[in-house]
């Protein structure tokens, strides 16, 4: 795999908040009908997602057919956007920010078979100013082609925290409101 992503010389790297849950803690949907994580979203990923070490999230995604893209493998933007959506919460855990992605480069390495399930460890490597620098790698942990040990696709972004007004300006197009036991204000 290759790529020109480079981290910058003053790269921030985060304390983690005191009140960091644990490796394993499970980390809610950030919204119900995100096409990543969302459960109100019958055609999305449906990710699920849990603290991992560090400054580190731990993803899984399944590979379903309709993720398809090539016969009988992964479409290589799906596995973009779940790479996107655990780089996001790797951010919004770390930082307990909102995120939006400025910029994102992904390595395709291996061709991903559909009814795999992939892990997705995506982390922040540090932040300057708004910016937060992320990457991620994946493995088929289970499936025809399972090899936790073999990582068949990685990537980098860059995402800038965001006040809540950012996301105030969508309301108005959104199918739906966060639910009462919802951080609206994350929305
Ligand atoms: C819309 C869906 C949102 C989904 C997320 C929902 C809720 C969030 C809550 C919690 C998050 C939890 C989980 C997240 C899960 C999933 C993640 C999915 C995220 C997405 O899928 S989200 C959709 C795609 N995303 C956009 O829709 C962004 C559109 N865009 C803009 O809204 C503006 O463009 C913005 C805000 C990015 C910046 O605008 P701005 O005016 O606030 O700030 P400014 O321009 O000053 O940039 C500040 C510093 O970032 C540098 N910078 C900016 N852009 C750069 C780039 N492309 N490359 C390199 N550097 C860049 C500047 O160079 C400067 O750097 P410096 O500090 O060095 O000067």
């Amino acid at each position: 795999m290759s790529s020109t992503w480079t981290l910058p010389d003053d790269l921030v790297v985060p304390e983690l908040p005191a009140d960091h849950p644990g490796p394993g803690a499970p980390i809610p949907q950030h919204w119900g009908r995100c096409f990543g994580c969302g459960d109100d979203q019958p055609s999305g990923l449906k990710m699920d997602f849990v603290i991992g070490e560090g400054l580190e999230v731990i993803g899984r995604l399944e590979v379903a057919n309709r993720f398809q893209g090539g016969p009988g493998f992964i479409h290589g933007g799906i596995l973009m956007t779940a790479f996107d959506e655990a780089q996001g919460m790797a951010c919004s855990a770390a930082l307990r920010a909102a995120v939006v992605t400025g910029h994102f480069e992904t390595d395709f390495a291996r061709p991903i078979p559909l009814g795999s399930v992939l892990e997705i460890r995506a982390r922040v490597e540090g932040t300057v100013r708004r910016k937060v620098y992320t990457s991620a790698d994946a493995r088929i942990v289970d499936g025809p082609l399972a090899d936790p040990e073999v990582v068949v696709a990685s990537s980098s972004g860059l995402f800038v925290t965001v006040g809540h007004e950012h996301f105030e300006k969508g309301r108005r197009f959104a199918d739906g409101l966060p639910g009462p036991d919802r951080d609206v204000s994350a929305f």
